[in-house]
């Protein structure tokens, strides 16, 4: 049987599900056959911050893996709830591609002209432009990659910043300009993995699709996402987090950055890959004793 695999419709998104797809069959012999799906963050026009966190491209797919009309589904991991949801079981991580931010633009960063216009509706990117240039006007933008591409070659923005492994995947490198370092510009958390769910209940498929999975990947995106759940907060924060892995140890970096830019708390902890779930719980905890919440609580005002 053939088996269904929701994807969104992005060419982005249509991209990694078919990298998903081929994987699999290479590894299982398995033909899979991908089935698009229209989301609501596909369809609404809201400022993601206003509407992110809660899934908006996600539960569409959980809805028809739920109905049983595909049979497992492919996300972006960032895009993912930390919370669990009922019934569906995150089957897969597979290696992570590059995690950091690039500036699309005409130049790097700092020989943008004073005051330059840049794109992004991500609170975490916004907070963390004007810490290294606060002269630029940033100015909230919102559509799929391509659509923001092409608001910097109209003109309407001098720049916008994406995630370089979206960018790779809709083979559009050639519009970057810089790419962020994370003491820079500390990545989403789970930025540049995937996703892979399936319904709690397929057992059969949940051993198919653990082929799939990337044990160094899940306990770094494990620790990241971990970090954000115990700050309580969600796409839509100023959150960044990035866990490295080497030597067999997992470093974590996180950063809540206030939405001027000028205050942040930035801190590191490294731990064993094995207890990744209790590396993002202590840093978040340490970063909430040194005011975390209020950082927060101001950039969302
Ligand atoms: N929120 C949209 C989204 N979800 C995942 C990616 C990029 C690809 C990835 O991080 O895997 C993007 C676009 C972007 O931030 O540039």
């Amino acid at each position: 049987m053939i088996l269904k695999l929701g994807t969104r419709r992005s060419l982005m998104a249509m991209t990694q599900s078919g990298l998903v797809a081929d994987e699999l069959t290479a590894r299982t012999g398995r033909a899979v056959e991908l089935v698009g799906v229209t989301t609501e963050g596909d369809v609404s026009k809201a400022q993601l911050a206003q509407i992110g966190g809660t899934g908006v491209f996600v539960n569409g797919l959980r809805e028809r893996l739920l109905s049983g009309e595909i049979d497992f589904a492919v996300h972006s991991l960032k895009d993912l709830p930390t919370g669990p949801a009922e019934g569906i079981t995150l089957a897969a991580i597979p290696p992570r591609d590059d995690p950091r931010d690039a500036l699309c633009g005409p130049a790097k960063l700092a020989d943008l002209r004073r005051g330059a216009r840049i794109g992004t509706g991500s609170p975490r990117r916004v907070a963390q432009l004007r810490a290294l240039r606060p002269d630029l006007d940033v100015v909230p933008i919102r559509g799929n990659a391509d659509t923001r591409l092409r608001k910097v070659t109209d003109g309407e923005v001098d720049a916008v910043v994406l995630a370089f492994a979206g960018l790779t995947r809709i083979d559009r490198l050639e519009a970057v300009s810089e790419i962020f370092e994370p003491d820079q510009m500390l990545p989403a958390p789970g930025q540049g993995a995937l996703a892979v769910e399936c319904r709690s209940d397929r057992a059969d498929l949940i051993e198919l699709l653990a082929t799939l999975d990337h044990a160094p990947t899940r306990a770094a995106v494990t620790a990241e996402r971990m970090l954000l759940a115990t700050l309580e907060a969600g796409c839509s924060a100023p959150v960044g987090a990035y866990a490295a892995w080497y030597d067999e140890i997992v470093h974590l970096t996180g950063v809540v950055v206030g939405y001027d830019g000028e205050r942040q708390i930035r801190l590191s902890e490294s731990g064993s890959p094995d207890d990744s779930e209790r590396l993002g719980r202590d840093l978040a905890l340490r970063m909430l004793a040194e005011g975390a919440d209020q950082l927060m609580g101001e950039s969302t005002s």
